[in-house]
């Protein structure tokens, strides 16, 4: 493979999810026997989505709430499989989605920085290596010996951020998750996505924070239930968005 591949290839993606509606036993049994339905429907929340990001490509992945972008980003970073469609990428795949993801809550903070670690797909050696500057850089050194039950959610991304960068991914994957830490460890964290991005790593980031993706981002990339509606430099995109 050479480096002129793209990072993410995504290609013609749908993923449909169940809608459930509840309803009363009564009316489900009535449903059934007069052979109504029964409340359960599918929906699309990315319909037929394809586009591919190159090496060193910062993208931002726009929209308005329930357009499909966490479901997009889900997608590629292999939470989730599509049901039509493929997703290919290359490299060591970071990904920032869920607040909590890949973390064990009985395990010590000390515990979960070698299993997200080793998800990460990081060597023992390499995580022990990396261990004290992880710590460091989450600033919660005193936490690392308490179960991760009882971290708060800026704690948690605090020493998910941490791992995730001391992985060296190729492709660095980012949801809404830096809300949750506090303004000085959001300015770090964006400082760090800064040194990423100039050291030509690959950027997804789904954000609401269109200042922030504006200036971390140069391509934008706008879903509109399900469907990408456009793809162009962030500025463009932005402008769009707000009308
Ligand atoms: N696991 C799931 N089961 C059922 N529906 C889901 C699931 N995950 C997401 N959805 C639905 O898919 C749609 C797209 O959700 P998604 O979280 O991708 O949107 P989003 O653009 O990231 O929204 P927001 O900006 O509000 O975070 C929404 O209607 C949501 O309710």
């Amino acid at each position: 493979m050479d480096s002129t591949e793209p990072r993410i290839i995504v290609n013609s993606v749908t993923k449909e999810f169940t809608l459930r509606h509840r309803r009363a036993l009564k009316d489900i049994a009535i449903a059934a026997l007069t052979r109504q339905d029964v409340g359960i429907n599918h929906f699309r929340a990315v319909d037929e989505v394809s586009f591919s990001v190159n090496e060193g490509e910062t993208v931002a992945l726009l929209g308005y709430n329930g357009s499909g972008k966490s479901t997009l980003l889900k997608l590629i970073s292999g939470v989730l499989h599509p049901d039509q469609g493929t997703v290919l990428t290359r490299g060591r795949v970071a990904g920032l989605i869920e607040v909590g993801a890949g973390f064990h809550p009985d395990l010590t903070g000390r515990e979960n920085v070698f299993l997200n670690g080793a998800i990460l797909g990081m060597q023992k050696h390499e995580i022990e290596q990396q261990y004290d500057s992880i710590v460091e850089f989450s600033e919660i050194e005193k936490f690392m010996d308490t179960e991760v039950k009882f971290y708060s959610s800026g704690m948690f991304l605090r020493l998910a951020f941490s791992v995730a960068i001391h992985c060296s991914p190729e492709v660095f994957l980012i949801d809404e998750i830096l809300a949750v830490g506090d303004e000085p460890f959001q300015k770090k964290c964006i400082r760090r996505i800064k040194d990423l991005r100039d050291s030509g790593k690959t950027l997804v980031i789904v954000s609401h924070d269109l200042d922030m993706v504006s200036a971390l981002c140069e391509r934008g990339i706008l879903v509109e239930h399900g469907k990408m509606v456009m793809d162009g430099p962030t500025g463009d995109v932005v402008k769009q968005m707000r009308g």
